[in-house]
């Protein structure tokens, strides 16, 4: 399958194709110049695989978890990109989950003011949502993603396969994700979380269709792109205050959800649907030190910022709370007993 990311000046598609990482010629020049960039949570077969493809392809590995999503990272992946003499001619391939294609969207988009950068996402977080969009960064002083661009892929490509070698929990993260896009978008995708057994193609193609139109829409986040952070304001919270925990990016955007979902029902749908994935519950918080990191969300605007609110499945609003209205909510369970 592919679809196409339809943008001003720099649309690009998207293939979805089990096996696809096995003729990475037919989506990509195998003869031009490319640094692969992964992490050591990648299995050396999908890198060994790529890199087997290309002709003069160096790859870059950096130790795997979002604490490497940092400026020390990003400083030791750059320095090995200029030592490989990559030219403007040239590009960055990311193969990896989120972390990987933040953090090698970021050398692409700031080596030489900008090089073309291919995602190769191989989570099924990255695959449902990340990959796609050019939201590239990395954290700094304990906020995630503060420091960052927008750089676009020249062209996503989606195997399905290279999920075989996913931990439950990895795929179950990534699947919040997917769940997000069918609360603020689409019922259909929710309704997919809750057949056995879960058909994790279809989710994948659905969710990252519903992710291209709302980035064709909207590129750089001015209106409505930031449903896309429902979750988010404190699910980045709760991973910001607890990242000694280890707690995965999909399950505090899982744990954030609750707190959007003003109706009893709804929110009783969806922990029954994050229980069977298995997504942790809240740990016990001070509501006032996740107000501290919620002020620091990018879609903060003064004393208030603009949180996404699911009343009913597949649809949302975006609503402007105060710092204030945060904590209150904050202060409230958000399980259903
Ligand atoms: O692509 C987007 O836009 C998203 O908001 C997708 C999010 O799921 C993703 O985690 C994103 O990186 C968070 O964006 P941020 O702007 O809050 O850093």
């Amino acid at each position: 399958m592919k679809l196409t990311v339809k943008l001003q000046d720099h649309s690009y598609p998207i293939f979805i194709e089990r096996h696809a990482l096995e003729h990475v010629a037919d989506f990509l020049d195998p003869h031009r110049k490319y640094v692969i960039v992964t992490d050591d949570g990648v299995p050396a077969r999908w890198v060994d695989l790529l890199q087997s493809q290309l002709s003069d392809a160096r790859v870059i590995t950096f130790p795997c978890g979002e604490a490497n999503k940092s400026l020390a990272t990003y400083e030791s992946v750059m320095e090995q990109v200029i030592s490989s003499h990559l030219t403007r001619k040239d590009a960055i391939i990311a193969l990896g989950g989120g972390v990987v294609g933040d953090l090698a969207g970021f050398v692409a988009a700031t080596y030489m003011r900008g090089i073309d950068f291919y995602n190769i996402p191989t989570t099924v977080l990255s695959q449902v949502d990340s990959s796609v969009g050019g939201k590239v960064a990395i954290d700094m002083a304990g906020y995630k993603n503060i420091v960052g661009a927008f750089h676009q892929p020249k062209a996503v490509l989606i195997d399905p396969e290279t999920l075989s070698t996913l931990d439950q929990r990895q795929v179950s993260s990534g699947l919040v994700e997917a769940l997000k896009m069918g609360l603020i978008l689409d019922e259909r995708l929710v309704e997919l979380f809750e057949q056995e057994p879960l058909d994790l193609d279809t989710i994948i193609a659905r969710s990252i269709d519903l992710k291209r139109a709302i980035v064709e829409n909207d590129e750089k986040e001015n209106g409505q792109r930031a449903i896309l952070n429902f979750g988010h304001t404190i699910g980045h919270a709760i991973e910001s205050a607890y990242h000694d925990v280890p707690y995965y990016h999909g399950e505090c955007v899982g744990m954030g959800m609750l707190f959007f979902l003003p109706d009893p029902t709804l929110r009783a749908r969806v922990q029954r649907i994050l229980e069977r994935l298995r997504i942790p519950a809240t740990p016990a918080y001070d509501p006032k030190a996740l107000r501290a990191f919620v002020e620091h969300d990018k879609k903060g605007q003064g004393d208030s910022v603009r949180a996404i609110v699911v009343d009913h499945a597949g649809t949302c609003r975006i609503e402007p709370m105060t710092y204030d209205q945060i904590e209150t909510i904050l202060e409230r369970s958000p399980y259903e007993k």
